[in-house]
């Protein structure tokens, strides 16, 4: 979607083995707020936050709002013991960061410090939906295909954009990336109104506009897909410390994807180069725990290195010419 707003003289084809549902990114809370990538500098990270959440806080503040599944969500992060940094990078981007009073405090006997704030949630299967038709509307055609290297696209395309997330191991064969698992529970609760995260990031309860996601759990290092039924027992009991009322919670629906990690996000443009021909490539993935915190702001990185690209291309096509 971006790269039709940066560059609308481009003609663009999405390919992918899976669509909505069936992506990590339907498995996603989809909450906004960042997680660190330790080898991005700070500040590239805080730019996509940044540029994330003016993009989604306009959408919720739009007609679109509840079919894009965008929508603030005050609430608390709290600690059992202080955070080495009291104010995270991402402090002046959410609303009203302040750090929770005593009386908030009482409700987590458990737990010694909290930070209050609101922020922005997408309710993700129909967030990725909303997207869909948007891209649909530019003209943009969408083909099932799994690529299983990317110089079987030369031919057809001038420039392969390379969002695969974890598929990414395979395809390009890197080996920096490795799966996070990560199980989480989709519930009705619609009392749960305040979203709670323990900052340690295993426990946590979203309310989205129709479900609550409950979690969660970080398995580096494991492929499986598979739901456990002792891990849905134990994210229930975790999530029931924190909000008991969570007891009466029904339909409960549990969810598995793996997190495309990395230590950086991998924003890049690389030229593969085979028997003297040439394939620009632009990669965007990589995305781990915070994919939908920074997704816009990687989204128009990635924009604009297919408009270098396209400036690259027509300068090797007029000196062809000469
Ligand atoms: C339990 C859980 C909770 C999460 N909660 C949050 C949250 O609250 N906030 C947040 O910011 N992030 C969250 N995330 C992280 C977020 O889900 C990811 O960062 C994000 O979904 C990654 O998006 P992606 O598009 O890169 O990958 P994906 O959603 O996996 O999309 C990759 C696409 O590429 C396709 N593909 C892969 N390989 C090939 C190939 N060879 N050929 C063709 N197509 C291919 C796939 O089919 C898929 O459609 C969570 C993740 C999990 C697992
Ligand atoms: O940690 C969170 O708050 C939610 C999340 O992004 C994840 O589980 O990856």
């Amino acid at each position: 979607l971006c790269i039709t707003e940066t560059c609308p003289s481009c003609s663009v084809t999405v390919l992918s083995d899976q669509f909505s549902p069936n992506t990590t990114s339907d498995v996603a809370a989809g909450m906004l707020i960042p997680h660190i990538y330790p080898d991005t500098p700070i500040h590239r990270q805080k730019q996509w936050f940044q540029e994330t959440f003016t993009y989604l806080f306009a959408i919720s503040n739009s007609a679109e709002a509840s079919e894009a599944g965008i929508h603030l969500v005050s609430g608390w992060q709290i600690f059992k013991s202080p955070p080495k940094e009291e104010l995270p990078f991402w402090s002046d981007i959410v609303l009203g960061f302040r750090p929770m009073s005593e009386a908030e405090l009482q409700k987590f006997p458990q737990h010694r410090f909290g930070q209050a704030f609101t922020t922005l949630k997408c309710d993700c299967p129909p967030y990725l939906l909303w997207l869909e038709k948007r891209l649909k509307a530019t003209g943009t055609q969408m083909y099932t295909r799994k690529v299983a290297d990317l110089w079987e696209l030369h031919r057809e395309y001038d420039i392969v954009v390379n969002c695969t997330g974890l598929g990414a191991h395979q395809l390009v064969g890197d080996k920096q990336l490795f799966p996070v698992r990560g199980q989480v529970l989709k519930v009705h609760a619609p009392w749960v109104t305040q979203f709670i995260r323990d900052g340690d990031g295993l426990t946590y309860i979203y309310p989205g506009i129709h479900r609550v996601t409950l979690g969660g759990t970080r398995e580096k290092g494991s492929w499986s897909l598979s739901p456990d039924a002792g891990t849905t027992r134990d994210i229930f009991d975790r999530c029931c410390s924190l909000e008991p009322s969570l007891q009466g919670a029904q339909d409960i629906e549990v969810k598995v994807g793996l997190r495309p990690s990395r230590q950086s996000v991998r924003v890049q443009r690389e030229v593969l180069s085979q028997g003297g021909i040439k394939l620009p490539v632009v990669h965007n993935y990589g995305h781990g725990a915070g994919g939908f915190s920074v997704h816009r702001g990687t989204a128009k990185e990635a924009a604009v290195l297919v408009e270098e690209c396209i400036s690259a291309l027509q300068a090797s096509s007029s000196r062809a010419k000469l």
